[in-house]
């Protein structure tokens, strides 16, 4: 690494992630580190110009304040603290953090603002040949934004040594299967197993209505089918992931409170242990966004909305049929085309399509019909911790119930979801 750092010093603050995306808008490369870093640690990190002490409403742990360890007061660093009695103490105004966070990282610590995407993918590209050699690396690449960055980064590094499995368990959106395939396989030469597990899944589905019943056999036979195509391949020595660092920050710092393990590719038996290979596992979502268009990844699968692991299996409520799972799939890709036509892809955070598992009395070509309605969701949130609802253009709507009416197979309403969370989540199921 290349590139000049601040280290910011998780003191109790719940703004470290704040203040490292902060950092590293100015152009400087940032990490959060805890408290009591060794001074053998630090002084492993590269090319450290000044350290933030950033304490907060959890400095206090079983009653004794926290502070830095000596290793960090003896580094002769610049230090800058920013919390008074456990109040951070950072300017609420943004011009003023800004203005605060650039005085002292360029004119204290004199760092150079040189933290950009192809320095950051110049340097991955070392690493990881470096770290791989001329070994082999396996990636289940799913063709979400994660791991279709780090399919890309690995691709511009050791080329061919890298083996990715996509594995269609008929649970993806419209086209996206076929999208892996084109991006990967024909536009960047890379080695794709592409693995049609479609009746697999949806046969284990088969009259299983408990969402978390579902979730669960979902995420079992992924790790099954992954695992056989694994034992087919020789000669495998590291395994690829799509960690990021909020994954990482959210695993917990010592002081951090929540908790969350990030479920990449985790379940593999003890005798398919690989060696991990995590190039992104430094950077932010948005510099995962930002790497991935550097690589050269399409924007409809680098700007991609969020997606559950399960995929449309959540969407198509209750027990999955074959038949509302693409009322789901249809009525989804509808939205979409006409989200995007109305300009408000990118603009709103999150918006599909549901199918519950009833149907109801409506009318069609003066016959009776007894089909199932589709709601409609879309919403926006900062954290996906609360939501609401977007303010969808009423004629927008009316347009999307035409299309959906017409269009979709076996259904004949369209409801919209007014929902916010609370009392709802996104997600039905
Ligand atoms: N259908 C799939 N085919 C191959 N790999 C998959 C598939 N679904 C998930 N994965 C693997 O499991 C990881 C975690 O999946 P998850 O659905 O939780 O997505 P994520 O963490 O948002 O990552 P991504 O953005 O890569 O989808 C993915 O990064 C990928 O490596």
């Amino acid at each position: 690494m290349k590139q000049d750092m601040i280290v910011i010093l998780d003191l109790g603050s719940e703004q470290n992630a704040q203040i490292a995306r902060e950092v590293r808008a100015l152009g400087v490369y940032s990490e959060i580190h805890p408290h009591d870093i060794t001074a053998q640690a630090l002084s492993a990190l590269p090319n450290v110009k000044g350290i933030i002490l950033n304490g907060g409403p959890n400095r206090v742990v079983d009653g004794v304040e926290i502070d830095a360890s000596r290793a960090v007061y003896d580094s002769g660093l610049p230090l800058m603290a920013v919390d008074h009695k456990g109040e951070p103490d950072w300017p609420a105004d943004d011009d003023a953090r800004r203005a605060m966070l650039s005085g002292f990282v360029f004119d204290l610590c004199k760092a150079q603002p040189n933290w950009n995407m192809e320095n950051f993918i110049a340097d991955q590209v070392e690493l990881i040949r470096r770290q791989i050699g001329e070994k082999k690396v396996l990636l289940a690449l799913s063709g979400g934004v994660d791991s279709s960055v780090v399919a890309a980064l690995l691709i511009r590094a050791v080329g061919k040594q890298l083996t990715c499995v996509h594995v269609n368990h008929g649970l993806l959106r419209q086209g996206e299967p076929e999208q892996v395939v084109q991006v990967f396989r024909h536009q960047m030469d890379a080695n794709l197993i592409y693995v049609d597990a479609v009746d697999r899944f949806l046969d284990k589905l088969a009259g299983v209505a408990d969402p978390e019943r579902k979730r669960k056999i979902i995420g079992a036979e992924f790790i099954r089918v992954f695992e056989e195509e694994a034992r087919k391949l020789e000669g495998i020595d590291f395994l690829a992931q799509g960690t990021i660092y909020p994954d990482i920050i959210e695993s917990g710092t010592k002081t951090a409170k929540a908790v969350k393990a990030h479920h990449n590719v985790g379940g593999l038996p003890e005798d398919l242990k690989f060696e991990l290979v995590e190039p992104l596992k430094m950077l932010f979502k948005d510099e995962v966004r930002a790497c991935g268009k550097a690589l050269g990844l399409p924007d409809a699968m680098v700007y991609r909305q969020p997606f559950p692991g399960p995929g449309l299996g959540v969407r198509c409520l209750g027990a999955i049929t074959r038949d509302r799972l693409e009322a789901v799939r249809a009525s989804d890709a509808i939205l979409r085309e006409e989200f995007h036509n109305a300009g408000l892809e990118g603009k709103v955070w999150q918006y599909f399509t549901v199918v519950p598992d009833f149907k109801s009395v409506g009318v069609r070509d003066n016959k009776r019909t007894f089909d199932w309605p589709v709601i409609l969701r879309a919403v926006n949130t900062v954290d996906a911790m609360t939501a609401t609802v977007e303010d969808v253009p009423f004629a927008l709507l009316q347009k999307i119930t035409a299309r959906i009416t017409a269009e979709v197979p076996g259904v004949n309403r369209v409801l919209y979801d007014l929902t916010p969370k609370p009392t709802g989540t996104i997600e039905w199921e």
